[in-house]
Parts: structure tokens; sequence; C-alpha cells
């Protein structure tokens, strides 16, 4: 399931982008939707693994294992391809608008905006802006709709509870959409749950102190590299009842973005894709369901 999943991700993030579909049917160009999937499942080969330089920096110098000639090579490759999908864009500017039909892509949004704002939108902004989501917002929410679906089938009774909720809302005459998802509240609160138990990054994204600071009681000096255990926080029963079952029935009710469910981070560099994570996952699951 995890390779379907997958290819969905980065089709719906594609089409978001760039309006095109690198996977299944429907693919334009199989050439270009090769070199995407080959840079794809390197990115995220080379991001999983660990560089020795990084324990044992005199390794630095010899570039131990060659991971860092490695990712060169690749921030090359990718940094090609989003200038040409940006390029592409601009060549196109004319059948891509939306007086000839065509639903605006991000790109296309991006390059009007380097028009009014080009400090704010050279191409290297733009493309580093593609590159982000491409990898945080499909590994992610892919890894959240496998731990769902998962955690549902080893329960049942909440299973159940679910079909319950998506007959009765959407029916079995149409599929689920993007409003019917909407008033799924007991889908959401699954999905809670699921994040509670599971996140997708237990360690959020590694912060930097940018000043001499104290958390918790500890003095943590400036640049110390600080990593936030939402693991841990969301499995702390000084928290949580009984805070190692699947019960979504916790957060029905509740604002679920109130304080001690962080899955996405706090705060200004917390997800931007977060509604948009939970809306695809929710779509996922509920068709999956019905
Ligand atoms: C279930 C799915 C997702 C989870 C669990 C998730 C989780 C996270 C977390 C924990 C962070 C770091 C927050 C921090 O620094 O404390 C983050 C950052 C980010 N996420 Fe997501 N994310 C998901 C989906 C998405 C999607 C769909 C997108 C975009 C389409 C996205 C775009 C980003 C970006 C651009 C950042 C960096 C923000 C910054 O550094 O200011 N994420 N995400």
């Amino acid at each position: 399931m995890k390779s379907r999943l997958s290819e969905l991700s980065f089709n719906i993030i594609m089409r978001m982008i760039s309006g095109k579909r690198y996977f299944g049917v429907e693919v334009e160009n199989l050439e270009e939707a090769k070199r995407f999937r080959n840079i794809i499942s390197e990115i995220f080969e080379v991001s999983g693994s660990s560089n020795p330089g990084d324990f044992l920096p005199i390794l630095q110098w010899i570039d131990f294992q060659g991971v860092e000639k490695r990712m060169l090579r690749l921030m090359k490759k990718s940094d090609e391809f989003a200038q040409g999908l940006i390029d592409e864009h601009r060549n196109n500017k004319e059948s891509c608008s939306q007086e000839q039909g065509r639903t605006k892509t991000m790109i296309d949004n991006m390059l009007s905006l380097q028009e009014s704002e080009p400090e704010n939108y050279s191409d290297e902004i733009i493309k580093g802006l593609l590159l982000t989501i491409i990898v945080a917002g499909t590994d992610t929410s892919v890894a959240t709709t496998e731990w769902t679906m998962s955690l549902l089938l080893n329960h049942p009774e909440v299973l159940k509870k679910a079909r319950v909720e998506v007959d009765k809302i959407v029916g079995q005459n149409r599929l689920v959409d993007e409003s019917g998802y909407l008033n799924l509240p007991y889908m959401q609160s699954i999905i809670n749950e699921s994040m509670r138990l599971k996140p997708a990054a237990p360690l959020l994204a590694p912060h930097q102190s940018s000043d001499d600071c104290i958390i918790g009681g500890y003095d943590i000096p400036r640049d110390t590299m600080v990593l936030v255990n939402a693991w841990a926080i969301h499995r702390d029963p000084k928290m949580w009842e009984d805070p190692t079952s699947f019960r979504p029935e916790r957060f029905e009710g509740l604002d679920a973005n109130a304080y001690k469910l962080i899955p996405f981070g706090l705060g200004r560099r917390a997800c931007p894709g977060a509604n948009l994570a939970n809306r695809g996952v929710g779509l996922a699951l509920a068709s999956l369901i019905q």
C-alpha cells in the first residue's frame, strides 16, 4: 500500500506545483516522470543516510564514504529539474494562464509575484520552496495515512464507527470529496489519535537557539541544536489518560490544535501544510473506507 499512497501523494503535490502527474495513468511526459522519480528516490535515500563526518569532524576532510559529494551531485540534478519546470512555465505563460481555461499552478502564481516583488521571488527562492514542499509534504502524509490504516485494521470497532460516519454523511452513491470530508469529525479524531501515537516527525525538525536561554530549567547556550520530542510528549501519562491506547474518542469535541498535540510543531515555524495534510490524509482514508 505504501507505494500506491506514495504515488498518490507525489501526484497531488506535483499537480499543485506544476500541473503534472508523474505516476500512474495520464502521465504526459514519461521521460520527465522517470527523471523525477529517480531524483526523489535518491533524495530520500541520501537524506536517510548518516554522514560519519557529522560525528567525527576530521572525516569531513576526506568526505569519508562520499556522502557530501553525492549530496552535491543530487542538489545539482534537482536544481536543474526545478529550473526546467520554472522555465517551461515562463515560456508557456500564455497557455498556462487561467484565461485559457487552465488552473493556475503554484509556479504560475510565484512567477506572477516575481514580476511585482522580484527580490522576494527570485528563481533561487522559488526552487527552494518547490523542493521543500516536495520533500516535506509527501512522505509525512504517506506515513500518517499508512499508520492510520494499520491502527484501524487493528481496532475493528473504530473502523466500524468510521464506516458508519462515512455512510451517514456521504452515503454509498457518491465518492467522498473535499466538502464531504470536512463533515467527518470522527475521521479527524482518528487522524489526530494516529498522529499522537505515531507522529511522522517524532522529533519535529531540528531548531537552533538564537540566544542563550533556559528550557525546562536547563541552560541552553546560543547556537545549540534543540530537538522537541513530540513522541514522548504525546505519550506522557501526566498529559494523557491511558496514553498508549488508541482511543480517537479522546479528541471528540476538543480543539486538537489547542496545545498538547504537536505533530506539526507549534508557533511561527510550525508546518504550513497542516491543513492540506489533514485533508489529503482524511480524503484518502475516507475513500479507502468507502
Ligand atoms: C501529516 C503530514 C505532515 C506532517 C506530520 C508534517 C510535520 C511537519 C513538522 C513537524 C514540521 C517542522 C515543524 C517545526 O520546525 O517544529 C514541518 C515543517 C514543514 N512542513 Fe510539514 N508536515 C506534513 C505535511 C506537510 C505538507 C502536505 C506540506 C506542504 C505541501 C508541508 C510543508 C512543510 C514545510 C514547507 C515545512 C517547513 C516550515 C518552516 O521551516 O518554516 N508539510 N512539517
